[in-house]
């Protein structure tokens, strides 16, 4: 019998705490300095009940951290002309610091003139052309959040992507797409896979870093994980559960996030930190 050790976790409930920590620490002072508090405001088309609860979540920790949060909740009827005029009032309003537009919107909306819609200076959510261009360039800007969070994790067990191979397994606007550019531009070689890819355990097994974001749960298993590799898994599926096979991916990787207490929460705590910067910049302060 061979001898297996298991990955160590990468824990994503601590490190997102102590960050939520310095942001209200933030987000007190500048409330204090200017009399303003920062204020992210939420966008939510229609009534599907994970985005319900994801958007509650949001708002609780924004609560919990000083920032204000306006909440805008359209009908699922609603039109991509109607959530643009939204949007463009939200991004003309000094009053509002920081814009979320809660994905999916639906299949009759344009979701990229919605995201188009969102000042850049208020963009932070990190899904704008403008944000994914400074995550392409290592430029300074907004971060798309999950991926922002993942490098942040990253830094915080001490993996340097440079000259590591990176396979990103998915290629969404605001998840997979974003967080090859960041691995891209911390100087990993990153192949992306999704659903056209041929042959995707032989990408995988060749993969340091393996970046789980598709939505199918449990699709990455320990079997084609390289002995030693560091897995993250961003993947949300109803449940709670991710896109890794967590128990037989712990055994030969090196470093894994869990599903729940991984990705999760340093998507929350990358939004809030980055609507303090948004409300720091336009506050003057
Ligand atoms: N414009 C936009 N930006 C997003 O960032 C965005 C979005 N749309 N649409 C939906 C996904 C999903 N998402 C999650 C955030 C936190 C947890 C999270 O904190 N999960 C906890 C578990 C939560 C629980 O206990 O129910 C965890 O993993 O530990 C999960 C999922 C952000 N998303």
């Amino acid at each position: 019998m061979t001898q297996t050790r298991a990955a160590r976790l990468m824990d994503g409930t601590a490190l997102a705490r102590r960050i939520v920590e310095d942001t209200a620490r933030r987000a007190a002072e500048l409330t204090e300095r200017t009399g303003t508090a920062p204020c992210l405001a939420t966008v939510l088309v229609g009534e599907d009940p994970a985005s319900v609860t994801y958007v509650r979540m949001k708002q609780n920790r924004c609560r919990k951290a000083g920032i204000t949060s306006r909440h805008v909740a359209l009908p699922a009827t609603t039109t991509t002309d109607e959530l643009v005029a939204t949007l463009r009032e939200l991004s003309a309003d000094p009053g509002v610091h920081g814009i979320l537009l809660q994905h999916p919107v639906g299949d009759h909306i344009d979701e990229r003139a919605a995201f188009e819609a969102i000042a850049p200076e208020k963009d932070v959510d990190g899904v704008t052309f403008a944000s994914f261009a400074t995550m392409s360039f290592g430029l300074p800007g907004f971060v798309s959040c999950t991926p922002g969070g993942i490098v942040r994790l990253l830094d915080e067990y001490g993996v340097d992507p440079a000259g590591k191979r990176a396979v990103v397994v998915g290629r969404s606007a605001i998840l997979g797409k974003p967080v090859g550019m960041l691995l891209l531009a911390r100087d990993a070689t990153v192949t992306y896979c999704h659903s056209r890819t041929r042959d995707l355990s032989a990408a995988v097994r060749e993969a340091d870093i393996v970046v789980a974001a598709v939505g199918r749960p449990r699709l990455i298993r320990g079997q084609d994980v390289k002995p030693g590799a560091v897995v993250i898994d961003a993947g949300y599926n109803p449940g709670n559960v991710g896109d890794v096979d967590f128990d037989s991916a712990v055994e030969r990787a090196s470093l894994i996030t869990p599903v729940p207490g991984g990705v999760g929460p340093m998507t929350i705590a990358t939004l809030l930190e980055q609507t303090v910067t948004a409300a720091g910049r336009q506050l003057g302060a």
